[in-house]
């Protein structure tokens, strides 16, 4: 078996109740008082039964906080030794995940799943017997808690008019309800729970969120000025959708967020990933800002932010953290926070969007099954140096810097696909790069194959 845990956690298709069991008791061994939440998909009961079966029969307590998104677990994991959350996240409803936080809200990292991952294979944990099997609680304050907290530390006066897309995930529990506590006019789209995602597949991107960008456009054609904001399935993330009805760009919203918290905060460090654009760079260069970049993923993000007392990081996928209110990824948190930097430059968010330069950036993912993803990189990195004519850089997958662009190919952590990203000052480079970089991965598809 090859590792257990990628960019977040464990996720695959069809996640076995039996794997599920075992990493409760792994769990169990190392951590006494567990809080556990789910999203809202149809395995989510079945996963969180075994989960809890293992833990409580290694010796450890449950409280269980049902459904609810990634930042309430995450959140709450403060009062407990380790939260867990079962959630696949962006993927598709047949898959599942499961991923740990510890005290700080903080996801694993790859130390700290190593651990679990080792007991797991070892089979070295201990089924407790009768007189030591755990219990299970239920906390029923988690998301007032959460949502408490968010409000205190949220500054928003004027009436925004927002509608959120909450992909038939657990999004809805919250989201909805704290944009109208700030005192927005909400309409929320996809708000009932739905473990197949009915609405729309719950990754918050141009093809899934044409509905509901369509229908923003038809409300502000009466000169309503709504933005939307849509989840993933845990919302963790977010995207905007601007009062055009267009979908925000990421790295423009990425850059033009960032570069409102340096402004409003004064802090001059901004963590993001190797796949953010280079616009980042520019749109922030009067500032003098330093822009740390890390691998993809939340936790190399938050692990970073801490390292050098960032208050903002964030990722293009939309995966952004909060320093100053909590170190989880918070989709909803970050929904709130572009109100009040629209409130701060009194400005319409297509105004501020329309008013960054940006390049062309092309984005294609290529299916490659998990098994193959290591293979296919080492075959990537060998023959793309001669091709692309320079040595890649090797902070995740293999990014290759060219004058006027780049290009980063790279296993996702999360689902079976090579993702290919390009990014240049000219449509034909990037194209060119695009083409060259699918071939690539072709190439090396069908040598390891
Ligand atoms: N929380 C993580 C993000 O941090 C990451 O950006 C995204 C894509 O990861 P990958 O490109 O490895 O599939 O997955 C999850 O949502
Ligand atoms: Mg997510």
């Amino acid at each position: 078996m090859g590792r257990l845990f990628g960019t977040s956690g464990i996720r695959m298709k069809n996640l076995s109740p039996k794997i599920a069991y075992k990493v409760g008791l792994a769990i169990a061994k190392k951590y006494k008082n567990v809080v556990i939440g789910r999203d809202t998909r149809t395995t989510g009961k079945l996963i969180e039964t075994a989960l809890t079966a293992g833990i409580l029969n290694g010796g450890g307590e449950v409280t269980t906080i049902d459904i609810v998104p990634t930042p309430v677990l995450g959140f709450n994991a403060r009062n407990y030794d380790v939260g867990v959350m079962i959630t696949a996240s962006h993927n598709p409803p047949e898959y599942n995940g499961i991923k740990l936080f510890n005290k700080n809200g903080l996801a694993f990292n790859k130390k700290e799943e190593d651990e679990i991952e080792k007991i797991i294979f070892k089979g070295d944990f201990v089924e407790v017997g009768w007189d030591k099997v755990g219990n299970i609680w239920e906390d029923c304050r988690a998301i007032r808690n959460y949502m408490e907290y968010i409000l205190k530390n949220v500054d928003i006066n004027e009436k925004f008019n927002v509608v959120v897309d909450c992909a038939n995930a657990s999004a809805c529990l919250v989201s909805p309800y704290l944009f109208t506590d700030v005192g927005c006019h909400v309409i929320s789209v996809n708000s009932h729970m739905d473990g197949r995602f009915i609405g729309r597949m719950p990754e918050p991107n141009e093809k899934n969120l044409k509905k509901t960008m369509n229908m923003i456009k038809g409300l502000n054609a009466y000169g309503e000025g709504y933005i939307g904001i849509a989840h993933d399935g845990d919302a963790d993330r977010m995207v905007a959708i601007d009062e055009k009805g267009r979908l925000a760009d990421f790295d423009k919203l990425l850059a033009a967020f960032s570069r409102y918290i340096v402004e409003k905060t004064g802090n001059k460090k901004i963590v993001t990933t190797v796949d953010a654009s280079m616009i980042i760079d520019e749109y922030l260069k009067d500032l003098d800002v330093e822009i740390i970049r890390t691998k993809v993923g939340d936790v190399a993000v938050a692990e970073e932010m801490i390292k050098n007392s960032a208050i903002f990081g964030g990722e293009p996928s939309g995966t952004w953290i909060h320093a100053d209110i909590h170190l989880t990824p918070d989709g909803i948190l970050s929904g709130l926070r572009i109100l009040e930097m629209l409130e701060f430059y009194n400005k319409r968010l297509y105004k501020i969007l329309d008013g960054i330069p940006s390049y062309i950036n092309l984005r294609e993912k290529i299916p490659c099954e998990d098994g193959k993803k290591e293979k296919v990189m080492e075959y990537v990195i060998e023959n793309g140096e001669s091709l692309f004519k320079t040595t890649p850089e090797t902070v995740d997958g293999a990014r290759f810097n060219l004058g006027d662009g780049w290009i980063l190919i790279r296993p996702s952590g999360t689902e079976p696909y090579i993702r290919v990203r390009v990014e240049a000052k000219d449509g034909i480079l990037a194209k060119e790069l695009l083409d060259k970089g699918i071939k690539l991965v072709k190439n090396a598809l069908r040598a390891v194959s």
